[in-house]
């Protein structure tokens, strides 16, 4: 017989990414790839771009596991807007009362920082810019030297002719593929997005970002993420397309990223052992219970 589960949860959102977060810190909830979908779902879930789940620390030095869920349901390895919210929600539920809390993430530790203003400041990691291990397939293809990095090209097979984009692939833990365009508003995400996403070049898929810049410390972005399509903004994205606009040798070391949802801060000192500090906003939305069906 079909019944159902009450799920308690919190609605956040980084810079308008948003997020269902729950806590399994008491108890796993044992949710199924279409129940994380249910959930994500704006017509009849609560709708959301990820769902973020607290978990006890798996291990010594670290403070927590933090796991994320697409709205397609697909477990993933990293969301820096994701992070910044996690970090505000084990904060201010009384879970810790540290302010620099260690991460156990599925692509290694991150450590968030709460500011007073309720801003955070995360450590990324170092990016990995080995296309190889992005992962991002390069047999036969030429690339092209841009500062001191480079830049590959993907053909799509667009509905009217194949199009050629030159992207630089950079992994923040998932999966990035960030193009330059003249301008973001008028860049062809819709599609050229889902074609970026899942062309088997990149055999797990991928986030395809759209950059312009618009100085030596801005940029504006738009990111069509993997298994949720285009969001307001994405942390890691904006990591990837700084990272990959500093190896280009088109940026500075500190770049303020404008989003569709708002401003995200990215510094990177440039060398590959680098790592990346991402700060930007994570607000409280709303809290309540959901009911989703247990046969899903
Ligand atoms: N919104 C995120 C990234 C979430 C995961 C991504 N869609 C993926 O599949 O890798 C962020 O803020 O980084």
């Amino acid at each position: 017989m079909c019944g159902i589960m009450q799920i308690r949860f919190t609605k956040m959102q980084g810079a308008g990414n948003d997020f269902v977060v729950l806590d399994e810190t008491q108890a796993r909830l044992g949710l199924s790839a279409a129940q994380y979908r249910y959930l994500a779902n704006r017509h009849f879930g609560v709708g959301a771009d990820q769902i973020l789940t607290v978990r006890p620390a798996p291990s010594e030095g670290v403070d927590f596991e933090y796991v994320i869920h697409n709205a397609d349901g697909g477990e993933v390895e990293q969301c820096g807007n994701g992070a910044r919210c996690f970090a505000r929600y084990v904060h201010d539920k009384g879970l810790t009362d540290k302010s620099v809390i260690r991460v156990q993430t599925l692509s290694g530790v991150i450590a968030p920082e709460i500011h007073g203003n309720g801003r955070v400041t995360v450590d990324m990691g170092a990016p990995q810019l080995d296309p190889v291990k992005v992962p991002f397939s390069t047999e036969g293809l030429q690339a092209e030297t841009l500062g001191s990095a480079q830049k590959w090209p993907l053909t799509l097979d667009t509905p009217v002719q194949p199009a050629t984009v030159w992207i630089a692939p950079v992994s923040m833990g998932n999966p990035h593929a960030v193009q330059l365009v003249d301008d973001v508003n008028a860049a062809a995400l819709e599609v050229h997005g889902p074609l970026i996403e899942s062309h088997t070049r990149f055999p797990q898929r991928v986030n395809a970002g759209f950059m312009q810049i618009v100085n030596r410390g801005e940029v504006n972005l738009r990111v069509y993420e993997r298994g949720a399509g285009e969001t307001l903004a994405c942390g890691t994205g904006a990591c990837a397309a700084v990272v990959a606009g500093i190896g280009w040798g088109l940026l500075d070391q500190r770049v303020d990223v404008h989003t569709r949802g708002g401003l995200l801060t990215i510094e990177w000192a440039g060398a590959a052992q680098d790592r990346v500090r991402m700060t930007g906003p994570a607000e409280f939305v709303f809290e309540g219970q959901i009911d989703i069906p247990d046969t899903l």
